[in-house]
């Protein structure tokens, strides 16, 4: 009768790669100090015996970091792993367990290029599992009803905290001391409540299945970097992360990521020198950059980020420019992914 069950649940596999949700604290009030990647996946696992109820889980340990220190080199051996699981005929969805400070990047990253069908779901918390009021149990436990259910196959990469079900390419976190972090401009695609899913809307843009990009053809990444704008900003930092080998910049602009007039000579001095210029917003709630308003960007051949924000625009054009480094290219992919 058991093996009759187990044979009917779906098999999900939990790559760990550390983060707050494998956090630990000294008390139960420490909800904001404690040290992430601490607790190993097993124990992750052990911790909600429910999770046997929805699918056949196994988990492994890809790493053990605090996602701000992830690097371009922990994202292609994530999404290589990520992409060996997915060929296999024994796993039915990947569930990754993360920090939340980059998650939003990761699971761009393996919208982008992750040639799959298969539900993959990355999931992180806001409070160590010490804490009262962990929110790193139920979380997991929907990323695992997630990854096992039918429903989820073909929509991309998603993200479950609080409850909510999001594409991995709209969200972002927004707040880092509220269980409520991560939002996304365009909303959620649906809820998780008692280990079921309820979907109200699809993403729109190219991914997974319909992406061009392959991890199986990614050697490595080049450099692209951010450089952040205000009131009174200086060139200096562009010009630095030029020098150091940056292939393209991507300008964390004020509102509609316009530019500083005292930073427009050089930005389209670099671009003349072969460094991609990308326009993107750092406003909080989600910006929205288009072409030629606000700076002529036909005239100065650079490319506007559209919607994403400045690190999700890093993750694209990273994985863009392995393709190419025609501007007009570069644009397109911006439009459709
Ligand atoms: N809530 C978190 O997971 C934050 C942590 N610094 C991390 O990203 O690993």
């Amino acid at each position: 009768k058991e093996a009759e069950t187990q044979a009917k649940l779906a098999n999900v596999v939990v790559l760990a790669t550390g983060g707050t949700i494998a956090g630990a604290g000294a008390s139960a009030a420490n909800s904001a100090t404690y040290q992430a990647a601490k607790v190993g996946v097993e124990q992750l696992i052990a911790g909600i015996p429910e999770l046997s109820t929805l699918a056949n889980v196994r988990g492994e340990q890809v790493m053990q970091i605090a996602s701000e220190s992830i690097t371009n080199e922990n994202l292609l051996q994530l999404g290589r792993r990520v992409s060996e699981l997915a060929d296999s005929k024994d796993v039915d969805g990947i569930v990754i367990t993360h920090g939340t400070d980059t998650l939003e990047e990761t699971a761009y990253f393996l919208n982008l290029v992750e040639k799959t069908d298969k539900p993959i779901i990355v999931v992180g918390s806001m409070r160590p599992g010490t804490a009262m009021s962990a929110d790193g149990m139920l979380n997991l436990y929907n990323a695992v009803a997630v990854a096992s259910s039918k429903e989820a196959r073909g929509k991309g990469v998603l993200v479950t905290l609080n409850d909510e079900i999001q594409s991995g390419r709209d969200v972002s976190k927004m707040i880092n001391i509220k269980t409520e972090a991560f939002k996304s401009a365009w909303g959620p695609l649906g809820m998780v409540v008692e280990g079921k899913s309820y979907w109200f809307r699809l993403p729109a843009k190219r991914h997974t299945m319909d992406s061009e990009f392959d991890i199986k053809n990614i050697k490595s990444l080049p450099d692209v970097e951010i450089a952040y704008s205000y009131g009174n900003v200086s060139d200096t930092a562009y010009k630095a992360l030029a020098q150091s080998g940056a292939k393209a910049i991507i300008h964390a602009g004020t509102g509609n990521g316009s530019v500083s007039s005292r930073v427009v000579p050089t930005l389209q001095a670099l671009r003349k020198d072969g460094v991609q210029i990308i326009r993107s917003s750092h406003v909080n709630a989600g910006g929205f950059v288009l072409r030629n308003a606000e700076q002529p960007d036909d005239k100065y051949d650079w490319v506007v980020a559209h919607d994403l924000n400045p690190q999700k625009a890093r993750i694209l054009a990273m994985v863009a420019l392995t393709k190419t480094n025609d501007s007009k290219e570069l644009q397109r992919m911006f439009w459709e992914y």
